[in-house]
């Protein structure tokens, strides 16, 4: 890297030239750097003439003069241990070597036997061996390569200091100080490439950020090991239960930092709600990003989903189904909730303005003084959105994504390609935030990340499809920093799908009268009788919720939110016919045995006697309380059949109740053993 070139050095390079003055000056001047081993050369040896005859004979002296030379040299091994050793032992060796023949030379006199020669043949060797280390020290090539072997130059951005490095394990930062008027952060991003190569690394490992307060300072940051190259799986929700106020945990960044999103704005903040649009070409895995954001927002307990599908139906969001509230899986429902949502969103806005709130916050979601039921977050997700752009007035969106703001709405728009032919520009600047996998060209990323974005160092283009679940987000909230560092999705398994689906089906909230009023006076039997999908391990069919009256009328908004809207499915389910124990196996053609005894045990109950009548939520309360039930009693292995002998607990058939058990597996409350349709039962505290 390079250094400041001093005063001196410049001198030397003045002088290198000739320009200083006569030969004679020159030579004492190149000389004068290497004079000093040469003079503490002559210094000891003069020395010694005066020592000699002051001390000579003098057995105090003597034992004086040996003592501090042992002395010096161990002070000088001892000093020279931050140096190198190589350093150490050539400085600890002359002083040893020195200061031995002083004292010699001190009690026999210089020229005593050997002493001459030895001072004669030593001092210059000892003096050369320090000029040469001297020379070796020194930058053959001169200043003009500087301390990084002229790297900087190389890549283009010659007389640029580095004013701070910072080194990971995995990762170096410089901080660059451009030459003032000659280059800018845009010279150092057109070089990222040829900075890359030099280093040996894929362009994605560099990035740069603009210093905020100069021009012509920026930080390069090089990863050089690609710690995102690993799947990395859900490790589950990051708030379950709580707010959807709280951040949105998506994936992962190089340094392991979590990757999050906020959809509510926060006004402290100074966070607007978020817009997204969602970009990948087929292969990045777009979906499967989004479907861990969907199931991250589906923990949460304030919050509604309304998503559309039209291309791929229940292909994408399949097991996410069942908690989405709204899920329109063709063209017209998908027309239909569009129109639904510009209702919707004047309706809740006069809402929040009623009860004094400037945009959506977590308490809107609480029940109001008034006793006014809470209104929970809206998340509108549309996927495969071009086609669905292509059917519709593209401005639509750009109206509702301008509106849904102030409205506690999100809206989030999953396309391959954002370009001019899908989506308007207002449309695309509407959006606000985007969540870019890779693309195609160059061009496809630039109808998701900002110029300054890709200039840092973004390049989605690279990876293409090679690299499913690697995206930039560049979000409310993000800081600007990590626009441009990768990170990586998480990976949902379809069971920690449906353990979400499950698991949070009793606090997830409901539609709230406003939303659902203005929704079916809008887009009418189409929301109304839009499907409801079953809970996973039940064999219920989708159901068509029915027409409830929802409609025309505007007083009755309040009738327009049933409370067990959603518990709708028969009680008995399609299926109780099928109520027999597992594993009992009839042979038709075995001759029954003889009945040798008739016991009565108890009166038997009218054959036509209906099963209670209780909804579904009782009746999952229900089999929970067997459940602890069984516990209680010391069991630790239980099946489907065991839960049988209560079903009249839960008035359900058998396939209902094998369906809570795949449930109670699902959510870690059972867990499988080795015999099949026996499960262990997993204590609350292990299970959770
Ligand atoms: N975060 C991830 N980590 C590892 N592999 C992933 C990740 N996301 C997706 N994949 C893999 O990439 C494949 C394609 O993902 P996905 O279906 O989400 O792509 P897509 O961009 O939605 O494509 P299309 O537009 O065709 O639906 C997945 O089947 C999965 O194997």
């Amino acid at each position: 890297m390079p250094r400041t070139i001093s005063p001196e050095e410049t001198r030397q390079q003045y002088d290198v030239h000739g320009e200083g003055g006569g030969i004679g000056e020159y030579l004492l001047h190149r000389a004068k750097p290497h004079l000093p081993p040469w003079l503490a050369g002559a210094g000891t040896g003069l020395a010694s003439l005066p020592a000699h005859y002051f001390w000579s004979g003098e057995p105090g002296v003597t034992a004086g003069l040996t003592l501090a030379s042992v002395a010096l040299t161990g002070l000088t091994w001892w000093a020279g241990k931050s140096t190198t050793q190589q350093r150490r032992l050539h400085s600890a060796v002359t002083v040893a070597a020195a200061s031995t023949w002083f004292t010699a030379a001190a009690i026999a006199g210089p020229g005593a036997g050997p002493l001459g020669e030895l001072y004669f043949i030593g001092a210059p060797a000892l003096a050369l061996s320090w000029n040469i280390r001297q020379i070796l020290r020194k930058n053959v090539e001169g200043p003009a390569a500087g301390a990084d072997g002229g790297f900087l130059e190389k890549v283009g951005l010659a007389k640029t200091q580095v004013l701070r490095t910072e080194v990971g394990p995995n990762k170096a930062s410089f901080d660059l100080q451009l030459p003032r008027g000659e280059l800018t952060p845009d010279d150092v991003s057109k070089n990222l490439t040829r900075i890359a190569g030099a280093l040996d690394v894929p362009k994605t490992a560099i990035r740069i950020q603009e210093n905020p307060d100069s021009a012509s300072r920026v930080m390069l940051t090089v990863v050089p090991l690609d710690l995102l190259k690993n799947t990395v799986p859900c490790p589950g929700p990051s708030a379950p239960g709580e707010s959807i106020s709280f951040p949105v945990v998506v994936g992962i960044y190089e340094d392991g930092t979590p990757a999050v999103m906020w959809f509510p704005g926060d006004p402290d903040e100074a966070r607007n709600a978020m817009m997204l649009l969602l970009m990948g070409m087929t292969g990045s895995g777009k979906s499967e990003g989004g479907l861990t954001a969907l199931a991250e927002i589906l923990t949460r307990r304030d919050v509604i989903v309304w998503a559309s599908d039209p291309a791929k139906k229940e292909q994408t969001l399949g097991p996410l189904l069942p908690a989405i509230d709204w899920a329109a899986l063709d063209m017209p429902s998908t027309k239909a909730m569009i129109k639904a949502l510009t209702a919707v969103i004047p309706a809740r806005t006069a809402w929040l303005a009623k009860y004094g709130y400037k945009q959506w916050v977590a308490a809107c979601a609480e029940t109001q003084s008034d006793g006014a039921p809470g209104m929970p977050y809206l998340v509108a997700w549309f996927e495969e959105a071009a086609k669905t752009i292509r059917e519709i007035d593209d401005d639509v969106f750009t109206g509702l994504a301008q509106e849904a703001r102030s409205a506690g709405v999100s809206l989030v728009l999953s396309m391959q390609r954002a370009s001019g032919n899908q989506v308007s520009t207002d449309t695309r600047a509407s959006l606000g935030s985007s969540w870019c996998h890779g693309v195609r060209t160059e061009q496809d990323a630039r109808f998701a990340l900002d110029d300054e974005v890709l200039d840092a160092g973004a390049a989605p283009h690279v990876w293409k499809d090679k690299k499913p679940g690697y995206s930039y987000l560049v979000a409310n909230g993000v800081p600007d920093g990590q626009w441009a560092t990768p990170m990586r999705d998480y990976l949902c398994s379809v069971d920690y799908l449906n353990w979400v689906v499950v698991t949070f089906s009793d606090i997830r909230a409901a539609i709230d009268p406003v939303t659902a009023g203005a929704a079916a006076r809008s887009a009418d039997r189409a929301f109304t009788g839009r499907t409801r999908y079953p809970m996973p391990g039940t064999t219920d069919q989708p159901e068509t919720t029915m027409s409830n009256g929802y409609g025309q009328d505007e007083d009755e908004e309040h009738d327009y939110y049933p409370e067990d809207e959603y518990d709708r499915r028969p009680p008995n389910g399609a299926d109780e016919e099928d109520d027999y124990a597992e594993g009992e196996f009839i042979d038709a053609e075995q001759e029954l045995p003889e009945v040798d005894q008739v016991v009565q045990l108890a009166a038997r109950p009218p054959a036509d006697e209906p099963r209670p009548k209780i909804s579904t939520a009782e009746a999952r309360a229900a089999m929970e309380e067997v459940l602890e039930e069984f516990e209680d009693e010391g069991r630790d292995v239980v099946g489907p059949a065991d839960f049988m002998e209560y079903c009249d607990r839960y008035g359900r058939g058998r396939s209902w109740v094998s369906g809570q058990v795949a449930q109670f597996v699902l959510a870690g409350r059972l867990a499988e053993t080795c015999e099949v349709g026996r499960y262990r039962i997993v204590p609350y505290q292990a299970a959770a």
